[in-house]
């Protein structure tokens, strides 16, 4: 197979309406391209046997099959082409669904040629190296520390996720690097030149939602004075991070759904609604699942930004992670105050290693900057570190059954993980999907757990 120049960049279209695959085409020779047109799945598949394309459009619904058949096709023959779906006008089922199995993006139909034109370039990486770079701030691409099996796998997914373009649902406990993990997809992909607009949905009085989000035009209340583009202009073509999107009230989740959806906004007091071409990422400390059952949190949006899970783990599943992060943030410390770095005594790793942090890296940060403040300024000890007694130990404490060997912290937590899923399997007869129900979290939760804990 030959390899292509930049100038040389082959795309094929896949589609039995003849009409659409020619407007498609058309467009895309316009834009400079090599175009190979299929009528179908089988067709299709004996060109990729062929050739390994630099971008694949292809509809749905074709009498022959599916377009997941072709996305499958190309992933089988170990190309890395992305693949991106034309689908029925409202049918945002089987958009996720070919999102979820690795499609680059989605259009839906009818196909709006300069959506169609931003997700090209987009694939393509055209004009990528002609945008002004914006530049992150220092530390905003650093690595997640650490090298334990839950983050190692975490990092994985951040590192697929960087090269397509789905919604993207991070869960995971306050302060456990749901916002760094949202910046490294952002920052790994195609996207990283255009903007990051990180947006907390808990800090935006209502009443000023509609038009934080979408903008205004000029007179639309008092104080309008000029017109005014909200989050999603500012994070147009780049990526805008949902942070806390749990907090959303039901009002502005219907809006927000639209504009996804429709990739469409209107600022308040217009009558024109404008193209956006945004990456959703969200995320939140909350049980979405459960809220969405409560009736606070639209099923319709979750699933919308429920495309792909990223769970963060929480610092205490970490294990020797939280040494390896107390190192890099101690020398972080040193070079903002210019001082000499402190090491940890061997009694302050040990308190480290067995403290549960319910704050997670963030309240390890502050656990250091303090420790740094009342220590020596050479070496941390364990009183330095004035750690609380965590709910694990004091129940080790103070239970009348005799828990022996409760510590390693993290041996006493992965023992009674596994014995509540062992219970709940039990239960439900093996069956895993039941069993996740039971233990109140998703499949994939469940699978991500039983991997980690060894559970085969
Ligand atoms: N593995 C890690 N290595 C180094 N720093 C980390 C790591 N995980 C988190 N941090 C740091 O911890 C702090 C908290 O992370 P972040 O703000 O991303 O958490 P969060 O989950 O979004 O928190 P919240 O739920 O409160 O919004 C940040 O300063 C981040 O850089």
């Amino acid at each position: 197979m030959q390899k292509r120049t930049r100038n040389d960049r082959r795309v094929l279209v896949v589609d039995d309406e003849r009409d659409l695959a020619d407007l498609l085409e058309l467009t895309l020779i316009k834009m400079g391209l090599i175009v190979d047109k299929a009528y179908g799945v089988a067709e299709a598949k004996a060109l990729i046997a062929q050739t390994a394309y630099d971008l694949c459009l292809t509809d749905m619904r074709m009498p022959d099959g599916e377009g997941l058949d072709v996305l499958k096709a190309i992933q089988v023959a170990g190309h890395d082409t992305p693949v991106a779906v034309i689908t029925a006008y409202g049918s945002t089922e089987s958009a996720v669904a070919a999102l979820k199995q690795g499609a680059f993006d989605y259009l839906a139909k009818p196909v709006a040629l300069e959506q169609l034109r931003t997700l090209v370039k987009s694939a393509l990486k055209i004009d990528a190296a002609a945008a002004p770079v914006q530049k992150p701030a220092a530390g905003e691409t650093a690595l997640l520390a650490g090298d334990s099996a839950p983050l190692r796998q975490a990092l994985q997914l951040i590192d697929k996720l960087a090269r397509n373009q789905a919604p993207v649902y991070i869960t995971g406990e306050s302060g456990s690097g749901k916002e760094r993990a949202a910046r490294m997809i952002h920052y790994g992909s195609s996207r990283a030149s255009q903007p990051f607009v990180a947006v907390n949905c808990g800090a935006i009085p209502e009443n000023l939602m509609e038009s934080e989000f979408f903008g205004y035009r000029k007179g639309a209340f008092t104080g309008a004075t000029e017109d005014r583009g909200g989050f999603f202009q500012a994070a147009h073509g780049g990526t805008l991070f949902l942070d806390e999107v749990a907090d959303l009230p039901l009002t502005m989740q219907v809006k927000l759904l639209r504009a996804i959806q429709e990739r469409k906004v209107r600022k308040v007091g217009a009558t024109q609604e404008e193209d956006v071409d945004v990456r959703i990422i969200s995320a939140t400390h909350q049980n979405l699942g459960k809220l969405v059952d409560a009736g606070k949190f639209r099923q319709d949006l979750f699933y919308r930004l429920n495309v792909i899970e990223l769970r963060m783990p929480a610092l205490r599943e970490m294990g020797d992670d939280v040494l390896t992060i107390a190192r890099l943030l101690l020398q972080r410390l040193a070079e903002r105050n210019g001082s000499v770095l402190p090491e940890l005594s061997a009694a302050a790793e040990v308190a480290l290693r067995q403290y549960s942090f319910p704050g997670n890296v963030r309240e390890l940060e502050n656990v250091l900057e303090r420790a740094v403040a009342l220590s020596d300024g050479q070496q941390i000890q364990p009183d330095d570190l004035q750690l609380t007694v965590s709910d694990a130990e004091s129940l080790c404490a103070t239970s009348s059954v005799a828990l022996t060997g409760c510590f390693p912290l993290q041996d006493y937590l992965d023992r009674t993980e596994k014995v509540a899923i062992l219970q709940a399997l039990e239960q439900t007869g093996g069956n895993r999907t039941q069993a996740a129900k039971v233990l109140g979290v998703t499949f994939r939760s469940l699978r991500y757990r039983m991997e980690r804990l060894g559970m085969s």
